[in-house]
């Protein structure tokens, strides 16, 4: 099998690094004793005690999404440079690694899937709760029905003056959270009204049924979606805010910062 090795190897000779995503304890081990090997650990939990360590917002199910979120986050860290190869090594099948994947570093060729999480207006946290939420009501929909919502998250003063109210607001004069599992309960119950959800930097339900109006110019969404992702596109480019969004029509949650698609999942799959 000499031969074979030969091939594989290519995949991680002379790499810079290599990132581990969620590894289980004894797998992890099996690297302390490697010199010169810089290992990253990516995952939703640190269970293994590395000390160089990305943080995942949700073990990703699209293996690219995945190690994209690890590498743009190791560059942003500055645990990897510019250019850097890292073989990264992933579970596609089971629970156990069984994948490699050399992959090169390119702040170039940037998706911003990090950055949506850790460099947003609002807090990681927010954004990760309203994905889960998102990623839920798609899953389950409102009595079994597919529903759609649209969550803008961050800059909320901006986003209030670039809509206006489709009907009274629920959450007026409530001072409640995303997270909290009774608001994402009304959340849920609210999802099947019209208009966007509009969430502070740090998780305050700011407003129920907002209608966006922000200029819709040069937003590019993908073809076949309407005008709630157009909205929900177009209303991060004109604020700090990033936008999540349902769709009743194909089941996908997706979300947008700068008025660009940034993540595309499918709540089926988690
Ligand atoms: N500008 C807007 N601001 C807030 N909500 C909007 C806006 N435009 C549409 N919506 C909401 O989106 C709903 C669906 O609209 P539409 O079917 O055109 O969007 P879509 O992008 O095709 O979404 P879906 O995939 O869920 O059908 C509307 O009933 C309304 O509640
Ligand atoms: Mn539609």
């Amino acid at each position: 099998m000499a031969g074979l090795d030969d091939v594989f190897g290519d995949l991680f000779s002379n790499v810079d690094g290599v990132a581990l995503f969620s590894p289980s304890g004894s797998y992890y081990e099996r690297f302390a004793d490697l010199e010169d090997v810089e290992v990253i650990v990516v995952g939703t939990e640190n269970d293994v005690g590395a000390s160089t360590f990305v943080e995942l917002p949700l073990e990703f199910e699209d293996i690219s999404d995945r190690i994209r979120f690890g590498l743009e986050g190791a560059l942003d860290q500055e645990i990897i440079d510019d250019g850097d190869t890292l073989a990264c090594a992933t579970s596609v099948f089971g629970d156990d690694i069984d994948t490699v994947s050399r992959v090169r570093a390119d702040a170039d060729n940037h998706t911003g899937i990090y950055d949506l999480f850790a460099r947003s207006r609002a807090d990681p946290e927010v954004v990760k709760s309203v994905l889960e939420l998102a990623i839920e009501l798609g899953q389950k929909g409102q009595k079994g029905k597919p529903v759609g919502a649209l969550f803008v998250v961050g800059d909320a003063g901006k986003v209030m003056n670039k809509s206006r109210p489709l009907s009274y607001n629920p959450f007026e004069k409530s001072h409640v959270h995303v997270g909290d599992p009774i608001v994402d309960v009304m959340l849920k119950e609210f999802s099947r009204l019209d208009g966007a959800f509009v969430i502070s930097d740090a998780g305050k339900i700011v407003s129920a049924y907002r209608y966006l109006e922000p200029s819709a110019e040069g937003v590019d969404i993908p073809k076949g979606l309407g005008a709630r992702h157009m909205a929900g596109g177009a209303i991060t480019r004109d604020t700090n805010a990033i936008s999540i969004v349902l769709s009743e029509s194909d089941g996908l949650v997706r979300a947008f910062k700068a008025g660009e698609i940034i993540l595309e999942v499918d709540p089926e799959a988690y």
